[in-house]
């Protein structure tokens, strides 16, 4: 028996913990870290608002109390004149009441310049909170965690919605309206000790209902019209979304899915308003309850002035304080803003709390000193075995390739052979599963500097096309450079994109991106030949190492031959790895790569390759055909002059099907 109570009331207690401490304990613990974050963005700041955001609270309360005693001292001031002791009194305490009223103007315009400017100061401090924790995060394995993703996702969403430039002002509303709730209970408890709890649980029913009511709205709309709503948004992106929006609009398809949106939001919202109007009993409940608890308290002090128990200064300060209680349970924006700031913070903290440490992360001792002198760089991966988080296959087994300083190697082979991801080990973005990978001796973490002795330089597929202008877009590829219109200027060229310097509006100030004053947006060979560029100026600033990871897929294979071949004669003093599916472009190449089964299946040059026949050279006869198959086409239909030997086999356009055989 004894023991069975003991479970029970264990049972009570843990329910009880889980339930009321944790209540109240998440939202402390976010409310912590909101004002980690205000003292970090700026600690005078926080002073000087946390400082008027008391004095504004008790403010009214005070001016209450002043108004109580003047309305009690006005009948000796009418009786005795003003220039009595009594009208003295009466004027000193008007005096008080106004200078309440004024103190409370202008520390409300003084707290919203402070919120003003806490509020960027909040914001630099999130961004460099998040930015730092992102970018300290080693490699990409952490950022690719989906609950990293998702808590910088949330907090990118807040830092782009404008919640984020009312937080500090609705911190200081909230904080306000409590201290002077708090401060009028306090008042009011001194005519009856009961009143400020009889007008607190009243306004803690009526939250509970319209809670609830509330609720059944959200609960409505995610179990009934869920899906109403996501297709409503949906919709809605179709409407606006810059690029959606052209299609649309070729299609005139505009009218119908306007008519279309504004039908499933109405079917979503419906499901919302049926839900909240078979509860409103909830809130009509809750509203009589707060009224009531009102109507006891006031009842009492009426009841007890007509008793002459108080006087009419009394009843002033009370009355106010009666409604001044409310500040307590008032719920409404500035505390959905301020949950909403809470949690975002703690995320933002617990981010860099989780990805805080790469940062300071010291370097394996392998790899604590990197040469960072100009000249070719060596890779050597030995047993790379690589698996992406979350996966179960491997994409490289045991991969061992070693490359030495100065040679061109193309790496090649069918969709998803790992190509890509082999690239990215080799710029330290991943950490292999096992296995090693060293450039120069040194891990490649360690090469991959964010400052300008950066040794390695890389064009990926998609590559950024950063929204600044022209000579920033090709200039970051070496920061020391930037500035230096004759490297860019060469870079550009050899890239092939001179021609960009005379047709943009700005030349190299033109913004590469519309929506800019002047900006303008590039096609995307356009766009390949500045992001080549960077990498060329990335060569000139000293990188040993160049990777390109099929850059050039917009360009024809003609135009991406003659590409590659200028790559190699410009960078023959760097090692250079080359990836694509076209073999035609890659012939020139000092040595060729196949990867398969997450292994190198086949090394050699072009020649050696084709020579020993196997899966290069199969591929490389495979496109051969096709490129025959297709002059021959044109030969019958407009008589191109084109050359059918294995020798132009890439220019096929259609050669990236073959690879995959
Ligand atoms: N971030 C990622 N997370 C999980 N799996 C990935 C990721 N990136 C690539 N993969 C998987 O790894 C495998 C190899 O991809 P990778 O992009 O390296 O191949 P690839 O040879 O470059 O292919 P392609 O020729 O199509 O560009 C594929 O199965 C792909 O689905």
């Amino acid at each position: 028996m004894a023991r069975s109570l003991s479970r029970f009331l264990r049972q009570v207690f843990g329910w009880l913990h889980e339930r009321a401490f944790e209540r109240v304990r998440t939202p402390l613990r976010n409310a912590c870290a909101l004002a980690v974050l205000f003292w970090r963005a700026d600690r005078r700041l926080t002073f000087w608002l946390a400082f008027l955001t008391v004095v504004l609270g008790l403010l009214p309360n005070a001016t209450a109390v002043a108004s109580g005693a003047f309305v009690g001292s006005v009948p000796g001031a009418v009786g005795h004149g003003l220039a009595s002791p009594s009208g003295r009194q009466a004027l000193t305490w008007l005096g008080l009441v106004s200078f309440g009223f004024l103190a409370g103007g202008v520390g409300l315009a003084g707290s919203r310049l402070l919120c003003e400017l806490m509020n960027t100061r909040l914001t630099l401090a999130l961004g460099d909170t998040v930015g730092r924790a992102a970018l300290g995060a080693g490699d990409l394995t952490r950022l690719a965690d989906p609950g990293v993703s998702a808590d910088l996702a949330a907090v990118e969403e807040f830092e782009r919605s404008d919640l984020h430039l009312q937080t500090a002002w609705s911190v200081r509303m909230l904080l306000t309206m409590r201290t002077a709730g708090l401060c009028a209970a306090g008042i009011l408890a001194t005519f009856a000790w009961w009143a400020p709890v009889v007008l607190v649980a009243g306004w803690s029913v009526t939250n509970v209902a319209s809670h609830r009511w509330m609720r059944r709205g959200f609960t409505a709309v995610r179990e009934e019209g869920g899906g109403a709503l996501r297709r409503a948004d949906y919709l809605r992106g179709l409407l606006v979304d810059p690029p959606v929006a052209a299609e649309v609009r070729v299609f005139g398809l505009a009218g119908w899915l306007g008519e279309e949106y504004t039908r499933t939001w109405r079917a979503a919202m419906e499901v919302v308003w049926r839900a909240r109007r078979s509860n409103a009993w909830s809130l009509v409940l809750g509203t009589a309850a707060l009224l009531a608890c009102h109507g006891v308290v006031l009842a009492t002090l009426v009841q007890r002035t007509g008793r002459g128990e108080l006087g009419a200064g009394a009843l002033t300060v009370y009355g106010l304080s009666v409604i001044g209680v409310g500040e307590l349970g008032f719920l409404g924006p500035p505390q959905w803003r301020v949950a909403r700031a809470t949690a975002l913070a703690r995320q933002a903290l617990d981010l860099s709390e989780r990805l805080g440490p790469a940062v300071l992360r010291p370097a394996p001792p392998a790899v604590a000193s990197v040469p960072r002198g100009p000249g070719p760089v060596e890779v050597h991966l030995r047993g790379v075995s690589f698996r992406y988080p979350g996966r179960d296959t491997p994409v490289l087994r045991e991969l061992d390739l070693r490359i030495p300083p100065g040679q061109s190697v193309a790496v090649v082979g069918a969709n998803g052979a790992g190509k890509s991801t082999l690239t990215k080990l080799v710029c330290g973005l991943y950490p292999p599963s096992d296995g090693s990978i060293r450039l120069d001796g040194a891990d490649p973490r360690a090469y991959r500097s964010d400052g300008p002795a950066g040794r390695v330089a890389v064009v990926f597929q998609d590559f950024l096309r950063y929204e600044l202008s022209l000579r920033d877009n090709v200039g970051l590829g070496s920061l020391p450079l930037l500035r230096d219109e004759r490297a860019l200027g060469e870079a550009l060229r050899d890239a092939g994109g001179t021609e960009l310097l005379t047709d943009l509006p700005a030349g190299w100030d033109t913004v590469l991106a519309r929506g800019y004053d002047g900006g303008v947006d590039l096609s995307g060979g356009q766009w390949q030949k500045v992001a080549l560029a960077r990498a060329l100026v990335a060569v000139r600033g000293g990188a040993g190492l160049l990777i390109l990871d099929e850059p050039t897929a917009g360009l024809d294979v003609r135009a991406e031959t003659e590409l590659f071949d200028r790559f190699l004669s410009l960078t023959r003093d760097t090692t250079t790895i080359l990836v694509t599916h076209r073999l035609a472009s890659v012939r020139h190449a000092d040595r060729i790569v196949v990867l398969s089964d997450g292994r190198v299946a086949e090394d050699g040059d072009h020649d050696t390759l084709l020579a020993s026949g196997g899966r290069y050279a199969r591929m490389f006869r495979l496109q051969a055909e096709r490129f025959a198959d297709h002059a021959d086409h044109a030969d019958h239909t407009d008589h191109t002059d084109h050359t059918g030997s294995a020798d132009s086999a890439g220019d096929s356009a259609g050669a990236t099907g073959a690879a995959d055989a």
